[in-house]
């Protein structure tokens, strides 16, 4: 079996006290291999070696730097089919879909902030004829990069990408769910050529090394993503210790139809924002709201679309569902479906788990499901259920459906679908959300301002905002 390792001061090194945890293929329901259960003294150990490495790392020039990450974006895609298929057998998803989204975006990750890093430029503000003042960027030090299951190598470079850039040195903890990809990264690190300690991975739960981290004085910041619950208690841990921090939370993302759209394409991106990766990335449009006179059309070809969904073995290409993440969640998706149930949703589509034949006997599968009749105000249209179900609502006006998209307590992601641009930058501008997107879903450009509103989130990632974000601004004046 498989046993994973820390990476601290540039060694694979075990948990100093020795235990591990099991990981689960979750399209089998087997164990395959072991990730270090690891504790305060790790986390302490890599912070220690992380120290140790950073005077010589922010000293080092951007462009070095920059061709570090460059180098390791390049190793990641050479090493593309490997990270794939870890990535898959970890957390459950089609193989197709890790070699063409989730690997390909953290390489283009490392790449992105590697070529960022010599163009990050800082400001000058002149008092003409009496003083100039210029703004100093300085690399805000040791900082925690803590990340989820869902899209795993993916957001754990997202995070750690930046912080480097600017000249951090970083703790890093990916899930303790999948850390298979968090794993094989420390060994692309070694053969790029970083010096040893400028990044640091340490494996555990969120209690034993999530929570250590945040707690650590020499932790600077916290760029985090996962559960609105886990931010909540990381603010609480960080804000009396006056860390920085970045939280990219939950969602209860809308999807907004209008009869204008173009409804062939709609249906298509909506399978794909309902759905992909099994309906587990924060920006799912769980709730698609659609205007009445469409209604009935979009339904039926919506429905039928998902109808012909593979749910089946992550490794066959043909499948386009794969497994949720553990039998937990599964459990958690299914307690979901059984309450849209009790709330008086019709169910059209899916609502059961599945039993894939073959060596997928046991995995965690599920029906894409969808629902309609339920109440914007009701549970299941208000809680992030983070899998593949979505419900279906009727709206009249322009104004309830903007109503009912703004009305949950979350302020992540929405797309509208409408040939009216006057119409669609009203509403865009109008929509509690960090992110809106017009006739396309997740269409990603790094350098754009990534993050939430409301209870999704604090701070923006991506561009020049991640790499503000990991430093300090200061302010010298020159009286001319
Ligand atoms: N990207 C997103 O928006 C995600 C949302 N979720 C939502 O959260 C729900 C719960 O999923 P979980 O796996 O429990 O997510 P989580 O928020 O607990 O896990 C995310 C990361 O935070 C770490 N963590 C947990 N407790 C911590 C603590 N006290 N201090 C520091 N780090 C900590 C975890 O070990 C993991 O690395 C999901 O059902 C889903 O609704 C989960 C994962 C990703
Ligand atoms: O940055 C992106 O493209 C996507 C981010 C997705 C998440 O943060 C998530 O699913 O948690």
């Amino acid at each position: 079996m498989i046993q994973l390792q820390n990476f601290v001061g540039g060694q694979l090194l075990p948990p100093r006290a020795g235990r591990y945890l099991p990981l689960i293929e979750p399209a089998t329901g087997q164990p395959f291999a072991q990730v270090p259960d690891s504790d305060a003294a790790d986390v302490d150990a890599a912070v220690r070696a992380a120290e140790a490495a950073l005077p010589a790392w922010r000293a080092r020039p951007a462009e070095e730097r920059g061709r570090l990450l460059v180098r390791l974006a390049e190793l990641i895609e050479q090493h593309l089919d490997r990270l794939a298929q870890a990535e898959s057998q970890d957390n459950g998803k089609p193989l197709s879909l890790a070699r063409t989204l989730d690997i390909p975006r953290a390489a283009s990750n490392f790449a992105f902030f590697g070529t960022a890093a010599p163009h990050f430029a800082t400001e000058a503000h002149v008092q003409e004829g009496v003083a100039l003042n210029y703004t100093v960027r300085h690399p805000l030090g040791v900082v925690a990069c803590i990340s989820p299951w869902n899209l795993p190598l993916y957001l754990f470079s997202w995070k750690i990408a930046p912080a480097l850039a600017v000249g951090c040195c970083v703790v890093a903890k990916p899930s303790e769910i999948t850390p298979y990809t968090a794993f094989l990264l420390s060994e692309l690190v070694q053969q790029a050529g970083f010096p040893a300690g400028v990044l640091n991975i340490v494996h555990g739960t969120g209690p034993g090394v999530g929570q250590a981290l945040v707690e650590h004085p020499g932790i600077r910041a916290i760029s985090f993503t996962g559960g609105t619950k886990t931010g909540e208690l990381i603010a609480r841990t960080a804000a009396p210790r006056f860390k920085k921090l970045s939280l990219e939370l939950g969602g209860k993302n809308p999807n907004l139809i209008f009869a204008d759209c173009d409804l062939a394409a709609a249906v298509q991106t909506s399978i794909r924002s309902s759905f992909a990766n099994q309906g587990q990335i924060c920006l799912c449009g769980s709730r698609i709201l659609v205007e009445r006179s469409l209604y009935e059309p979009f339904k039926t070809e919506f429905v039928a679309q998902v109808q012909a969904l593979t749910v089946g073995d992550p490794l066959d290409e043909a499948t386009r569902q794969g497994a949720l993440v553990s039998e937990a969640h599964l459990q958690k998706v299914l307690g979901y479906i059984e309450l849209a149930h009790q709330e008086g949703g019709r169910l059209l589509a899916g609502g059961q788990r599945v039993r894939v034949p073959g060596r997928c006997a046991e995995g965690y599968f599920l029906q894409p499901t969808v629902f309609e009749g339920l109440a914007p105000d009701c549970r299941v249209n208000q809680e992030e259920i983070f899998g593949p179900v979505v419900t279906l609502t009727p709206f009249d006006t322009e104004d309830e459906a903007l109503r009912w998209a703004n009305g949950t307590e979350y302020g992540l992601s929405a797309t509208i679908w409408t040939r009216d641009l006057t119409r669609a930058h009203r509403l865009g501008q109008q929509l509690r959300a960090g992110v809106v997107w017009v006739n396309t879903w997740l269409h990603r450009d790094l350098r754009t301002p990534f993050g939430g509103m409301k209870n999704s989130g604090v701070g923006r990632e991506g561009g020049l905002e991640a790499l503000r974000f990991f430093t300090e601004a200061q302010n010298v004046c020159i009286k001319l």
